[in-house]
């Protein structure tokens, strides 16, 4: 079978879900790092990258309109021939589970159907691999042009940094079942961020350990933690952001005069909309 034959590299999206609140140069330098790993295993051929910013409905606190925060990261990739953003996530009412985008992202690879939806995103049942009981559509993926040297269907990898996997611990943050699922079915590549141990974090979990082979760890050796929190709080205090977002987001950002102490209190006191869903789930 094509799927077994080693020198056949496996096609990988990456898929990176924030709150881009907004897109800063680390940002973009996360899908850089990811790719120059995947490459360098000599097993993976990166055919893709997704920024997916969080809806509105996440309530986080000083969260701006999904709308700019999504003009934001096309205009900051708009230099990419590989990076993309897309809206569907932000364009829900909804908060939606992370999870759930993975899938719908997976699936919408398999058949680019405009009807494709939450609903229809169900989970896989191997990495990487359509469903068993999904109904045998065309296939894009499989293009007759396709070099002979890349296995059938791309997997598509949560894209993150060391912070966000070290958040699969907060209490009714993140589902048992969903945190198995991206490990077990479509994978994690995590960036190292500056005062987290995510190795430790990794081998205290007897899930993400029996799962390690799934979760790849990229050494950020030319540290810069620059945060989307650190440029709102510049900004805020009239300080120069450049050289740390791209100069297209700040023209952009002082056009638009984004960020304020009012914006900052955007959500002040709402609960964010995971621990809502989840604290309630609990109490039924
Ligand atoms: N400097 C960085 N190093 C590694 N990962 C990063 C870095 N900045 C952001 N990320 C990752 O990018 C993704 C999107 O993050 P997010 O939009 O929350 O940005 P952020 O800079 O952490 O913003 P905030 O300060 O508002 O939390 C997350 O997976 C986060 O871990
Ligand atoms: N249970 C879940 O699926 C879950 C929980 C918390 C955050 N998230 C996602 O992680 C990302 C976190 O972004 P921030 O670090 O900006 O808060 C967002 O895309 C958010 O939707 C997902
Ligand atoms: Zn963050």
């Amino acid at each position: 079978m094509a799927s077994e034959d080693p020198e056949k590299k496996t096609e990988v999206v990456l898929l990176a879900c924030g709150s881009f609140n907004p897109i800063t140069n680390m940002h973009l330098r996360l899908f850089e790092l990811a790719r120059d790993y995947f490459h360098e295993t000599g097993k993976y051929k990166v055919i893709k990258g997704i920024i997916s910013p969080v809806g509105d409905a996440y309530k986080k606190k000083g969260l701006i309109s999904a709308h700019h925060r999504v003009t934001m990261a096309k205009l900051a990739t708009k230099n990419s021939d590989w990076v993309e953003v897309d809206d569907w996530e932000s364009s829900q009412s909804e908060w939606l589970e992370t999870l759930k985008v993975l899938r719908y992202h997976h699936q919408k690879l398999l058949s680019p159907d405009p009807t494709n939806s939450t609903q229809n995103a169900l989970p896989l049942t191997k990495p990487g691999r359509k469903r068993k009981q999904d109904p045998h559509k065309h296939d894009p993926v499989k293009k007759k042009n396709q070099s002979p040297d890349i296995k059938s269907a791309p997997q598509v990898k949560l894209l993150c940094g060391s912070d966000m996997l070290e958040s699969f611990r907060i209490p009714n943050l993140w589902k048992l079942e969903d945190i198995t699922e991206i490990v077990e079915n479509h994978g994690l590549v995590c960036i190292s961020r500056a005062g987290n141990n995510v190795q430790k974090f990794i081998y205290e979990s007897d899930l993400l350990w029996r799962h390690k082979n799934n979760i790849h760890l990229v050494e950020e050796w030319i540290t810069n933690d620059i945060s989307s929190t650190k440029i709102r709080r510049a900004l805020r205090r009239g300080q120069s952001i450049r050289y740390l977002v791209p100069d297209v987001v700040q023209a952009y950002i002082e056009k638009n005069d984004l960020y304020s102490p009012e914006s900052e209190d955007r959500n002040a006191g709402v609960v964010l909309a995971p621990l809502q869903k989840y604290a309630s789930d609990s109490k039924n």
